[in-house]
């Protein structure tokens, strides 16, 4: 049978993204210089070198079995493709939006506006869903510079930061929706075991990255007061110690929430708190 076939861009922000998320998943393969194509060692799976934009259709299309993309970019396709899972990486959210000095005050107002955007699909149906009839300039890029150019009067695009749309004085007018980068697969789900061994395994290493290892000692008497402000993944792992009075616990914590649940452990008599960053898991 012939291999299995995962794309991933060939280039851009999400070109290293996805080569890191698929070689911590165990997925490991060498692209010789500008090849498009490559073999995964010791699995049956070829790795194939995609734009961005393209795979959402090539997925569909069955041309590989599963895709890393953007689901920004999934969306504005109009293709059907299974999402099996979000990445937790490349979050932004696509706008519209206006001069920081405009005059208009709803979406309603613009009514015939010209606007610039890569997303014309997405664009054309939230428009139209809130009463303009827009005249949409399709582009590839530099989207943000198009109205002091004068070609459009507001422009759809992605913000992550929002320093872009600063730069060209701009501001949000509306959010259409917010994205992240995420594994999607072909609907007929060609080997199927396969396919989620991939999944499980990426799911491993994207849980690992968001949380870490709390390990910490508190006397019995907190400890149900403990257990209630890291309540971990399933439920911590209790130990006794030498000392009676005190025991050992150890339990998933989300990584961004780690420093306020070690201040809150130590308020509650906590010794010994440590964390520890996880590489990969299966929960
Ligand atoms: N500023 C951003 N922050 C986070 N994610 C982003 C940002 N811009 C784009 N993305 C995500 O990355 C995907 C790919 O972006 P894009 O197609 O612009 O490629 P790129 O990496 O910027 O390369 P290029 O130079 O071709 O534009 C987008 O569809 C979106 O999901
Ligand atoms: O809110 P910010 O953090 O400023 O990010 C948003 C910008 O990032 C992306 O552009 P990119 O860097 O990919 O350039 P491009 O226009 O060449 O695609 C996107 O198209 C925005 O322009
Ligand atoms: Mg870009």
């Amino acid at each position: 049978m012939e291999n299995f076939r995962i794309g991933i861009p060939s280039k851009g922000r999400l070109a290293e993204v996805a080569t890191e998320l698929l070689g911590d998943a165990g997925l490991k393969f060498r692209r010789q210089d500008r090849s498009l194509f490559a073999r995964v060692r010791d699995m049956p799976i070829d790795i194939t070198f995609l734009r961005t934009d393209d795979i959402p259709v090539l997925c569909a299309e069955g041309a590989i079995d599963m895709g890393i993309t953007g689901s920004d970019l999934v969306q504005e396709a109009e293709v059907e493709v299974d999402t099996r899972m979000e990445l937790g990486v490349g979050k932004c959210r696509l706008a519209l939006c206006v001069p920081e000095d405009t005059s208009w005050n709803t979406v309603g107002d613009m009514k015939q506006c010209r606007v610039a955007t890569s997303f014309p699909n997405v664009t054309r149906q939230y428009l139209e869903a809130n009463g303009a009839q827009p005249h949409l300039v399709n582009l590839s890029g530099s989207v943000e510079v198009m109205i002091s150019l004068g070609i459009a009067d507001a422009i759809v695009d992605l913000v992550e930061t929002g320093s872009t749309l600063a730069a060209n004085r701009l501001k949000i007018f509306a959010e259409i929706g917010s994205y992240e980068t995420v594994l999607i697969q072909n609907k007929q789900k060609r080997m199927p075991e396969l396919a989620d061994r991939i999944v499980r395994r990426l799911e491993g290493v994207v849980i690992a990255r968001d949380y870490s290892l709390l390990e910490y000692n508190i006397r019995r008497e907190n400890l149900a007061a403990a257990e209630a402000i890291t309540p971990g993944f399933n439920s911590p792992t209790i130990n006794p110690l030498e000392d009676e009075a005190w025991c050992a616990v150890r339990a998933m914590v989300k990584r961004k929430e780690v420093i306020d649940v070690m201040e809150k452990l130590e308020q509650l008599g906590a010794s010994a708190i440590l964390q520890t960053n996880i590489a990969n898991c299966r929960l």
